[in-house]
């Protein structure tokens, strides 16, 4: 499973320094600029368990992508916790790491290997020998539904067969969670059905998914638990019937725009 106690990141951006207008006017110079810390992720506090689907939901700029790649070990945390299968970030990264099948939202393959090759290279990567990487392939194969274009390039396959590589490199060393960036976002139905399916047999596997969407209908229907952020923080989380009854709502779209309503927030979807 996967514990987050008061997760946070910041970053710095640089902003137009306001109170410099007057010399603008004044002067005909151009504005200045001056750098301000904001937190993109604040103080995020939740946990996913074993053999449960948990969506991460929220609009552009919310703070999911953030969020699962310090979860995915690509990013640091300003403060706070992550512990995955009772490997804590901050101590033993390396372990934690391997516990996690990490999927980001734009993950680039190499486009001149086929999907087994790309598959092989992960698995040298976790130093799994070579009969376990076989093994492991014919497996991720069978599961991702691969045969037909496993020995393909990579650069002729569909959006869909590609999305689906993508997440069989996240298997090759078979992890007890998976953390994926928006896997659906931009496939067609039978596409994303697939990876929908895949998402539910490896949760009766007893598998922990932690996943981010756009897509509050596909959520509703397949996740046990939701975490709704905006503006980087947690606006509500629970199952999505507990979610919908203490909203009086009838579905987790309009959970969202009441809640962030009733906190005066615009909307930014
Ligand atoms: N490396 C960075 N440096 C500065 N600001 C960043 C950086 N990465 C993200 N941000 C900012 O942090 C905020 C949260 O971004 P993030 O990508 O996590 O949101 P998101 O919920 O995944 O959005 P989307 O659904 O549009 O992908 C945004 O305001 C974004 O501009």
């Amino acid at each position: 499973m996967i514990q987050v106690n008061n997760l946070c990141k910041s970053f710095t951006r640089v902003v137009k320094d306001k109170s410099d207008s007057k010399n603008k006017i004044l002067k005909n110079k151009k504005l200045k600029t001056k750098k301000e810390e904001f937190l993109a992720v604040n103080n995020i506090t939740f946990n996913a368990d074993k053999g449960e689907i948990v969506g991460i939901l929220g609009p552009n700029g919310a703070g999911k992508t953030t969020l699962l790649r310090m979860l995915g070990g690509i990013l640091t945390p300003t403060s706070g916790d992550i512990c995955v299968s009772g490997h804590n970030y901050a101590l033993d990264k390396n372990a934690a790491k391997k516990e996690i099948g990490y999927l980001s939202g734009n993950t680039k393959l190499y486009n001149r290997l086929s999907p087994r090759e790309l598959l092989t290279t992960f698995g040298n990567l976790y130093e799994m020998s070579n009969e376990e990487i076989e093994k492991s392939i014919e497996e991720v194969i069978k599961v991702m539904d691969m045969e037909k274009f496993i020995d393909n390039r990579i650069e002729n396959l569909s959006t869909g067969q590609t999305q689906r590589a993508s997440i069989a490199r996240c298997l090759i060393h078979s992890p007890k969670i998976y953390i994926f960036d928006e896997p659906t976002l931009g496939l067609d139905v039978i596409s994303s059905k697939s990876i929908i399916e895949f998402m539910k047999n490896e949760k009766k596997n007893g598998k922990t998914v932690l996943y981010s969407t756009h897509y509050m209908e596909e959520a509703e229907t397949l996740c046990d638990k939701i975490v709704m952020i905006h503006q980087g923080e947690i606006i509500a989380s629970g199952t999505p019937d507990s979610l919908k009854e203490e909203t009086s709502t009838t579905n987790l779209r309009d959970v969202f725009i009441k809640l962030a309503s009733e906190r005066g927030e615009l909307i930014e979807d």
